[in-house]
C-alpha cells in the first residue's frame, strides 16, 4: 500500500472507532447508572466469553444452568461487559451466542423480576437491556444465536438481537410475554417485526406461540435447522460449520461487510450511503484489496 493509502486507511479506521466509542458511551450513559446497583443485587450465573483467535469466532455463553440460563442481574451486567470486549476485537469475525448445558435461556431470572416488579425499576431494567442488546445487534461481527432447548421471554428477545438464528430440531423459541401480562421490552418486538413482518410478529406475540424450527424457518425467524444425532458440542460444531463460508477472508473485510449492513438496516438512505462510503474507504486500497488485485481474479 502507498504511504498515502496507508494514512487514509488509518484515518478511516480511527474515524469508525471514534463513531463506535460515541455509541458505546451513549449506551452506557448515566441514565442507567441507578439500575446497575440494583442489578448487582441479584447475583447468580455468569456470561462467559471465549475468543478463538485462530478462527476469529467468539463463543458467548450464558451460564446459569440450574435456572435454565435465566439472566440474573449480575449476568445482565456481565453481558454488557462482554459486548464491550467484542466491540474492540479487531481480529474477530463472528460471535456465537449460546446457553450452557443444552438449553438457550429461560428469560429474566424470575426472582429478580419479582423483586423489581414496579414500573420505575422495570423501565430502567428495560432501558439497560435495550441498550445492551442494541450493542449486540450493532457489533461489527456476524452474530449467530445457537438455540438448543428453550429460548423463552427475554431469551427469545435475545435471539432477535443476532444476525442469524440456528435451532436444533427439538428447540423452541417462545415469546411468553403475554402469559406474564407483559410485552417485550428489550427491543424484541421492534426487531421481530423487522425479521418476520408485522403479521407474523403479531401472531407470535399475541398467541405467545411456541415456534418450532420448521415454523420458524417458514416465517424467516430461523435460518437453519441443525439435526444433531448425539453428543455434547455437536450443535456448536454444526453452527461453526454453517458459519464457515460467511467468515472466510480477512477480518477487516468481514467487519466492513457487517458495518454496511448495519447502516443499511438502521439508517435513512442518505446517511446509510454516507456510512457506506466511509466504510468503503477503509477497505479500498487496503492489504486484502491489493492482494486480490495482484492475483488477477476470475470469479467463475
Ligand atoms: C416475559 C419477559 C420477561 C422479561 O424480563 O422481559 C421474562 O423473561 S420473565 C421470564 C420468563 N420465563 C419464564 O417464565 C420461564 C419459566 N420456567 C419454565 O417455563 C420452565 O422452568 C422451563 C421450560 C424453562 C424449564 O423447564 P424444565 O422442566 O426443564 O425445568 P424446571 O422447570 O424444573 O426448571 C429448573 C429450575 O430452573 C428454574 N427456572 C427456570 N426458568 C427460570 C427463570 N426464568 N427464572 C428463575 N428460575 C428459573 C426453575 O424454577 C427450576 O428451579 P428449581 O429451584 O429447581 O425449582
Amino acid at each position: 500500500m502507498s504511504v498515502c493509502g496507508a494514512a487514509r486507511f488509518r484515518g478511516s479506521v480511527a474515524r469508525i472507532l471514534q463513531q463506535h466509542r460515541a455509541v458505546c458511551s451513549h449506551t452506557s450513559g448515566s441514565s442507567t447508572e441507578g439500575i446497575r446497583e440494583k442489578l448487582q443485587a441479584f447475583p447468580g450465573g455468569s456470561v462467559e466469553l471465549r475468543k478463538q483467535r485462530d478462527s476469529g469466532v467468539a463463543l458467548l455463553t450464558l451460564n446459569n444452568p440450574a435456572r435454565r440460563n435465566a439472566l440474573s442481574g449480575s449476568m445482565m451486567l456481565d453481558l454488557e461487559q462482554r459486548l464491550c470486549e467484542l466491540e474492540t476485537w479487531t481480529e474477530g469475525r463472528a460471535v456465537i451466542v449460546q446457553g450452557a448445558a443444552g438449553t438457550f435461556c429461560s428469560g429474566s431470572d424470575l426472582s429478580a423480576v419479582r423483586a423489581i416488579a414496579n414500573p420505575h425499576d422495570g423501565m430502567k431494567m428495560c432501558e439497560f437491556m435495550q441498550n445492551t442488546l442494541t450493542r449486540l445487534l450493532r457489533l461489527p461481527l456476524i452474530s449467530v444465536a445457537l438455540v438448543e432447548g428453550r429460548a423463552l421471554g427475554g431469551g427469545a428477545e435475545l435471539t432477535t438481537a443476532c444476525d442469524f438464528r440456528l435451532m436444533t430440531s427439538d428447540a423452541v423459541i417462545q415469546f411468553v410475554h403475554k402469559h406474564m401480562g407483559l410485552v417485550p421490552g428489550w427491543g424484541g418486538a421492534a426487531r421481530l417485526v423487522r425479521i418476520v413482518g408485522s403479521q407474523n410478529a403479531l401472531k407470535l406475540l399475541s398467541g405467545a406461540r411456541k415456534v418450532d424450527p420448521d415454523t420458524g424457518k417458514q416465517m424467516g425467524l430461523v435460518d437453519e435447522v441443525l439435526h444433531c444425532s448425539s453428543g455434547e458440542g455437536e450443535a456448536l460444531c454444526q453452527a461453526e460449520r454453517w458459519l464457515g463460508p460467511l467468515i472466510q477472508g480477512p477480518a477487516p473485510v468481514i467487519q466492513a461487510v457487517k458495518r454496511v449492513v448495519v447502516s443499511g438496516r438502521e439508517l435513512p438512505l442518505d446517511q446509510a450511503l454516507q456510512t457506506e462510503r466511509s466504510v468503503f474507504g477503509t477497505v479500498w486500497g487496503a492489504p486484502a484489496n491489493l492482494e486480490a488485485l495482484a492475483l488477477k481474479p476470475k470469479h467463475k
